[in-house]
């Protein structure tokens, strides 16, 4: 079978590298562009035109889903966008996969009944790299014997969202392990504001934002005289596209919601 995927994002950063892998993919045909703006013109080799050459922009996802029959949708945002996209997607029939971050709780919860009333799947997936992947679910063992955790994350400068997905992901997997406690000193003191990061689940993440990084992550586990560090770095935005192309694949033999790739690895 070939999966036909429409992706919304694809001008993106990460939208045209993943454009380049379906493309690339033997499985899989780039069927169509969903944007909010350049309504009818194409994307052709990663660059936007208007002569009809390549793969066609929609700016209605009905029109999309009519003329192109898309299998999936690739969803790689941002945190205003793709709640709206993912909602209309599956009212059409169309499995989202959804890689942009920024979701709040009760929009995941949402989409969770609408796939499941649906029988669609619907796979949620805060870092498509693999290897991301590892180090949350090693941070997550690690914190059943080491339950005193902080987050740091570091991002390139354009990121629109604090903290991350994968740290609030992070702290999700942590927190379905250890028992629930307080951390750090109970009479602390915040003498400026934002010092001691945001507080997840009762974890602390730090988000730094600075040009020259991508996507990086050190979970930060301390015991009585030790600590261990548990680090990620993505480097280049191919390290995401191995969990891309199977999160599509694996979208269209599921009909649940998926919350995170380490269900499916
Ligand atoms: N799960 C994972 O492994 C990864 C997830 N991400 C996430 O993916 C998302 C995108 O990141 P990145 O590529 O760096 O961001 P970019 O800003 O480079 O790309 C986002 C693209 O989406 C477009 N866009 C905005 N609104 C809409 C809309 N309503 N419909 C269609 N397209 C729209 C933007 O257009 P314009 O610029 O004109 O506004 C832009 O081209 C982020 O949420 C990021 O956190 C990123 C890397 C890995
Ligand atoms: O914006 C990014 O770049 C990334 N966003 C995702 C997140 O918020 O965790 C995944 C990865 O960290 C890259």
């Amino acid at each position: 079978m070939t999966i036909r995927v429409a992706i919304a994002g694809a001008r993106g950063r990460m939208g045209s590298t993943a454009a380049a892998a379906i493309t690339e993919a033997p499985d899989m045909v780039f069927a169509g562009a969903l944007d909010y703006k350049y309504d009818g013109w194409y994307i052709n080799g990663g660059t936007l035109i208007e002569q009809p050459s390549g793969v066609r922009v929609y700016t209605s996802i009905a029109e999309l889903a009519e003329a192109e029959k898309p299998d999936v949708l690739l969803d790689l945002t941002d945190p205003e966008a793709v709640f709206p996209n993912a909602q209309k997607a599956i009212a059409l029939g169309i499995r989202p996969v959804i890689g942009t971050s920024g979701l709040t709780l009760e929009e995941i919860d949402h989409l969770k009944i609408m796939s499941e009333q649906k029988g669609l799947s619907c796979i949620l997936a805060p870092n498509f790299s693999i290897g991301a992947v590892l180090m949350m679910k090693f941070a997550a063992q690690a914190a059943h014997y080491l339950g005193d955790v902080e987050i740091i994350e570091m991002h390139h400068d354009r990121k629109l969202d604090a903290p991350s997905g994968t740290a609030v992901k992070t702290a999700d997997m942590i927190s379905d392990v250890r028992t629930p406690h307080l951390q750090g000193h109970p009479d602390e003191q915040v003498n400026a504001y934002g010092a001691r990061g945001a507080d997840v689940q009762g974890m602390k993440i730090h988000s730094v934002r600075l040009p020259g990084l991508l996507a990086h992550q050190q979970v930060l586990l301390g015991g009585e005289g030790e600590l261990l560090t548990i680090r990620h770095d993505s480097f280049d935005r191919k390290s995401f596209m191995p969990g891309v192309l199977l999160a599509v694949r694996e979208s269209v033999s599921h009909h649940q919601f998926v919350n995170g790739l380490e269900q499916l690895i």
